[in-house]
């Protein structure tokens, strides 16, 4: 079944630290290059693209040698400054090959919460993308931990990307996880699990086969991928959740093909020439 987009102009993309890390620990610099030239051949294209990027407490384990992630949240967040900086001049050197320009943005959830600092921040965003330098937005870890009452802590960038996606006004938030889509049950542990294509709703019984992360990077696992779905169906937009093995499976997201699960209405195709690529 072929979808395609309407209008699709604004885009913003999360990738998954289980994507950015190889099993063995250590940073994979083929999905950073290719998530690179992707996001720039779109940005030349004519896109406005904002990258939310996990990967800062994995990036910084492999640059220490570190293979279990501590328990304790100021190790954590030691990890996170370390690994913030190196991931940021991965982007930088990737980017820079492909001619795109880059700039980071490091949120905490209080400043969604005030219309002024959100004010700022939309107004940041825009100024980026006007001058065609695409933002990469990361929670603040070294300083959004509140242990006692999470008021500051998006949890997770599931729902980062979509709470930005929405005030940003995108027409599709694509995520790209260490799975390829939305499966009736979790199929790292139901061998018969079945990708379900296309979803309009969901469900109860959606919500009951999502379950958490199986992976040693991973932290939001399912349900914080539907809730970010939710987030978006509830705005009238879209989402699409699909592997960021190889992150050049946006450009087919982009032209319309069906890959992974897509939420959201279902559209009419439209003339081929709004998704020119090259
Ligand atoms: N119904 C489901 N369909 C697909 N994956 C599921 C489902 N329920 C749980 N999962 C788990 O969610 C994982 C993806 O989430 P996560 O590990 O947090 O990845 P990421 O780092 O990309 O955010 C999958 O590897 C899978 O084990
Ligand atoms: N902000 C954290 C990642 C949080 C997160 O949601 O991780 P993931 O489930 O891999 O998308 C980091 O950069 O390490």
């Amino acid at each position: 079944m072929v979808k395609r987009m309407l209008h699709c102009k604004r885009l913003v993309v999360k990738i998954g630290t289980s994507s950015l890390i190889h099993q063995n620990g250590k940073v994979n610099l083929q999905t950073i290059d290719r998530l690179a030239y992707t996001l720039a051949a779109l940005t030349n294209q004519g896109y406005e693209l904002v990258l939310v990027t996990s990967g800062a407490i994995g990036v910084g384990m492999a640059k220490l040698g570190v293979t279990v992630r501590p328990a304790e949240i100021a190790q954590q967040q030691a990890l996170a400054a370390i690994g913030q900086s190196e991931l940021m001049t991965l982007y930088t050197q990737r980017f820079s090959d492909y001619g795109a320009k880059i700039g980071q943005l490091l949120l905490t959830h209080d400043v969604f919460d005030y219309p002024q600092t959100r004010q700022h921040v939309l107004d940041t965003i825009d100024a980026l993308l006007k001058r065609q330098v695409m933002p990469i937005i990361n929670e603040n870890d070294s300083v959004a931990v509140d242990e006692l009452d999470h008021r500051t802590t998006f949890g997770d960038n599931d729902q980062l990307s979509a709470l930005v996606a929405k005030q940003i006004g995108a027409d599709l938030l694509v995520v790209l996880s260490d799975i390829d889509g939305l499966y009736d049950r979790d199929p790292n542990r139901h061998a018969n699990a079945a990708l379900i294509p296309a979803i309009t709703h969901v469900s109860a019984k959606v919500l009951a086969g999502a379950g958490g992360s199986s992976t040693r990077f991973g932290t939001g696992g399912m349900v914080t991928k539907l809730k970010a779905a939710q987030v978006m169906m509830r705005a009238g937009k879209h989402m699409v959740l699909t592997s960021g093995r190889d992150p050049r499976i946006i450009l087919r997201v982009v032209a319309g093909e069906s890959v992974g699960t897509w939420f959201g209405a279902e559209l009419e195709p439209v003339p081929s020439e709004i998704h020119a690529t090259n």
